[in-house]
């Protein structure tokens, strides 16, 4: 049955007609307990979500969809290791990387727990070799700097932790990040590095990945130029791939290679080995408690009930805008320096997820499905954005999100910061009517025609949705447990919209394709198998980039 055949979908369909009236601020003027009703605390974090646009009626057929959907099921088939990811015909545990040692998971014949645990124990190793000086470079001398070679999945999340929790690292370890295949990018980031004290991870799942793969060709050419210590090799280059064979090819000591599973998927990797260069940064007892702090995510997902479940409630809050009321997109704003990459993660983690058009049969749907992530520092947005939010013809839901108490703060600047967050989203909620806006410009000594003239300008219709996520501090656990909380989000999306939110054919054929116009534009002579527009920006590159000939 499609979704839209659900009694609960038509339930909120037709609510929807009298729903969309409804005005968030009008909800909280009748209703005194609505604050309390509408949020939830998970350990120190608080997920408010009072001021969207639904009564506790809308929250009720909400839930009713969750559970028409047998949303418990699912949750209950992923944590158990069955394929969900049926395209590809594999399980889908990334929970399991989380998972205590005490804790088995045994799927098929094996005890999924203790695989994980196994590698976990070598990456402890080998963070105390590196961390504690004696892991020693071709010179003999100890690490100081790590070089992260990896891109979408195998960057985004490591990058992000690793900015967020650097003020727990004890170590003057650096942790650089290279993904990108432009050169700029790839010399901006080794420029200062110190090839006796560089050690770099080639981070890939597959080991295929052509960006990841040139960077990482590029770097070992450099290092093997300029230091001559061929025979050294190993002391400088580790790696982290489900694929053994080509990594041990690239000239990896395979006792070097950290191991994941293709039960992981590389945008849900940052739990397992990929997460190398942050337990080196931050050392393997902070990863191993943002591992908890995601575990005790899953566990709250996987056993609170769907009225009292942030996931579930978030999942549910972004379906009603993004299907009822049409909404195109969804602001990630962070009022915390430590998260600035945190749109950027979320990105991927939800587009390349739930960016799908069939459904788990194959068939297209009839409805929309996943939505446009995107986002960027909160208090930055104001000075450039947030017009477009507060008065523009779109509406665009946000969740805001912050910590109470900084890791660093000057004079007053979290307060600061902090009241930004707050103000933003009463602002948003509420509005400006039109007789606060006349008082206000009264005061301003306006005549009655300037005062006419202005006021459509000056007010605010408000009623735009917004969700608070404030924090106590950022610290690893609270990270893990907020990162999990958006990853069951997006499952949770995924399994009211019957799709597969766990491969990613889309960006295959533009990786196809791109193979094929590299050799072109390495050869001497064009294919004329593209599309008019390609040949000819194809064509144009080569006249531009063209070598002149030496009697010109
Ligand atoms: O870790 P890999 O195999 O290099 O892949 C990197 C990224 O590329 C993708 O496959 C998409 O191109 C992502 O899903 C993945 O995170």
């Amino acid at each position: 049955m499609q979704l839209t055949q659900f009694s609960s979908w038509k339930a909120l369909t037709s609510h929807y007609q009298s729903a969309k009236h409804l005005h968030i601020r009008d909800l909280f003027e009748s209703d005194p307990l609505r604050q309390t009703r509408f949020s939830v605390l998970f350990e120190d974090i608080l997920f408010d979500y009072s001021k969207n646009r639904i009564s506790p009626h809308t929250f009720n057929l909400l839930t009713d969809l969750a559970k028409e959907v047998e949303l418990k099921s699912w949750i209950e088939r992923m944590f158990s290791g069955d394929k969900l990811n049926h395209t590809e015909g594999r399980a889908v545990l990334h929970t399991a990387l989380r998972l205590p040692r005490h804790k088995p998971l045994v799927v098929g014949d094996q005890n999924i727990s203790s695989l994980v645990h196994r590698e976990l124990d070598k990456m402890s190793e080998f963070c105390y070799q590196v961390r504690s000086g004696r892991w020693l470079g071709y010179t003999g001398k100890p690490v100081t700097d790590i070089v992260n070679i990896g891109i979408g999945g195998s960057d985004l999340g490591p990058q992000l932790v690793v900015e967020a929790l650097k003020s727990f690292s004890d170590k003057p370890l650096k942790c650089h990040f290279v993904s990108n295949v432009d050169t700029m990018h790839l010399l901006e980031k080794t420029e200062n590095l110190n090839l006796e004290t560089t050690l770099f991870i080639v981070a890939s799942k597959s080991f295929t990945t052509d960006e990841t793969m040139t960077n990482a060709e590029s770097l070992r050419e450099w290092f093997l130029k300029t230091t001559g210590a061929y025979d050294s090799l190993g002391k400088h280059f580790v790696a982290v791939s489900s694929n053994q064979a080509k990594a041990i090819s690239f000239g990896i000591n395979p006792e070097n290679i950290f191991n994941f599973w293709d039960w992981v998927g590389g945008r849900y990797s940052l739990w397992s080995s990929i997460g190398l260069s942050i337990a080196l940064t931050i050392g393997i007892e902070n990863f191993k408690e943002m591992l908890a702090g995601a575990h005790a995510m899953d566990e709250h997902f996987r056993t609170a009930p769907f009225e009292k479940n942030i996931p579930v409630i978030m999942a549910l809050l972004g379906i009603w805008y993004n299907n009822f009321f049409g909404c195109e997109s969804h602001a990630i704003l962070p009022y915390d320096h430590q998260l600035n990459l945190l749109p950027a993660y979320l990105e991927q983690a939800d587009m390349e997820s739930n960016g799908k058009s069939v459904d788990r049969d194959g068939k297209q749907v009839n409805y929309s499905t996943g939505g446009i992530v995107w986002g960027s520092q909160g208090i930055n947005g104001q000075h450039a954005f947030y017009q477009l939010i507060h008065q523009g013809t779109k509406l665009v839901p946000a969740d805001f999100i912050s910590s109470a108490i900084p890791h660093e703060s000057i004079n007053n600047h979290h307060n600061l910061m902090l009241s930004n967050f707050f103000a933003q989203t009463e602002a948003l909620m509420k509005g400006r009517t039109r007789e606060e806006t006349l008082n206000d410009l009264r005061e301003l000594g306006l005549t009655d025609t300037e005062i006419e003239k202005q006021l459509p300008h000056m007010t605010f219709e408000g009623n735009k949705p917004t969700n608070s996520i404030l924090l106590k501090k950022i610290t690893p656990r609270s990270l893990g447990s907020l990162l999990a909380m958006y990853e069951h989000k997006v499952f949770t999306q995924g399994v009211i919209w019957n799709i597969n939110s766990f491969d990613q054919y889309g960006v295959e054929l533009g990786k196809k394709l791109a193979k094929k116009i590299l050799s072109e534009l390495n050869d001497t002579c064009l294919s004329r198998l593209h599309d008019g527009s390609t040949q000819s920006l194809m064509t144009y590159f080569r006249m531009l980039t063209a070598q002149p000939k030496l009697n010109s």
